[in-house]
């Protein structure tokens, strides 16, 4: 299975399983996060929702390269790109706290689920970074409209973005991006992490991200997420985007 999805002691997990290909996200993948879509909005007995990846690799490396690089024109990549841009508009706008536990290395798309999320809890051994510039694209699921939302600095949100390389979890903690670092038992920090706020009424939490949710539509978040897909998919048909894919998928073989 690509992704497991379970719900346990209220908290709903989400787990990416493609550790072959760094928790790549695919098609299957896109239609999970679907699923974990409807199902927290189907159960009111969610308090949490938790994104993962399986292993201690990585968290999610962003799209499959090796599938997406068949998609050539902007008319190829728009659906792709606009449908994982909606369910992570879904997943941001989810009626509960949702938390990115980033087990591993979360690099482009991987970088953007992330920061769709409420909270970011970072394995010290992890390296994030908003590398699509480096395939000659931006991002295209709505992560640099979530990054100029979420991060206190802007500069160093565009700063991100323009240098387009992976950063460690100390430099993304300082920077405003990641929650807290956690050293070594995932599980353990998730846990430390929520105990306090398992004492609070899932009603509260409820309300609190209500009022989150009501800021991103009084501003119209989506509508610029939407222009966000737009100038990736006009960008992702220009040959230095394939090149640069070309050789990441041809490196070492
Ligand atoms: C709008 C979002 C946007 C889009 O979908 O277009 C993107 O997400 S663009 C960005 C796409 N992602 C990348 O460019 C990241 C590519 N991967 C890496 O930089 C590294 O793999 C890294 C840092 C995640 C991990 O490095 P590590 O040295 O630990 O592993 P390897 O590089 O040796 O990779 C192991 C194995 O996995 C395959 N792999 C890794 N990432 C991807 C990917 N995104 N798509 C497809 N396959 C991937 C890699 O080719 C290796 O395969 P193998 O057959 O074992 O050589």
């Amino acid at each position: 299975m690509p992704f497991t999805l379970n719900l346990e002691d209220t908290v709903m997990k989400f787990t990416i399983n493609r550790p072959q290909v760094r928790n790549a996200i695919n098609l299957d993948v896109i239609v999970g996060f679907e699923k974990l879509v409807s199902a927290v909005h189907n159960d009111s007995s969610v308090k949490f929702v938790v994104i993962t990846g399986v292993g201690e690799d990585a968290f999610c490396s962003g799209g499959d390269l090796s599938i997406f690089h068949g998609l050539h024109t902007a008319k190829d990549a728009f659906p792709m790109l606009d449908r994982m841009a909606t369910v992570l508009y879904n997943i941001a706008t989810l009626p509960v706290p949702v938390i990115a536990l980033v087990n591993g290395h979360a690099v482009g798309g991987g970088c953007e689920i992330a920061t769709a999320c409420d909270y970011r809890l970072v394995s010290s051994r992890a390296k994030c970074g908003f590398i699509q510039g480096s395939l000659a694209i931006t991002s295209g699921w709505g992560g640099g409209t979530y990054l100029f939302e979420k991060l206190p600095r802007q500069d160093l949100a565009l700063q991100m973005l323009s240098q387009a390389k992976p950063l460690s979890a100390t430099a993304m903690l300082n920077n405003g991006w990641a929650t807290q670092v956690y050293e070594d038992d995932k599980d353990q920090a998730l846990e430390t992490f929520i105990a306090e706020m398992k004492k609070v009424e899932a009603s509260v939490h409820r309300a609190y991200k209500q009022m989150l949710i009501r800021k991103w539509t009084g501003q119209n978040l989506l509508n610029q997420i939407r222009e966000e897909v737009k100038t990736c998919s006009l960008l992702w048909e220009a040959d230095e985007h394939h090149q640069a894919v070309q050789k990441f998928l041809t490196k070492r073989k």
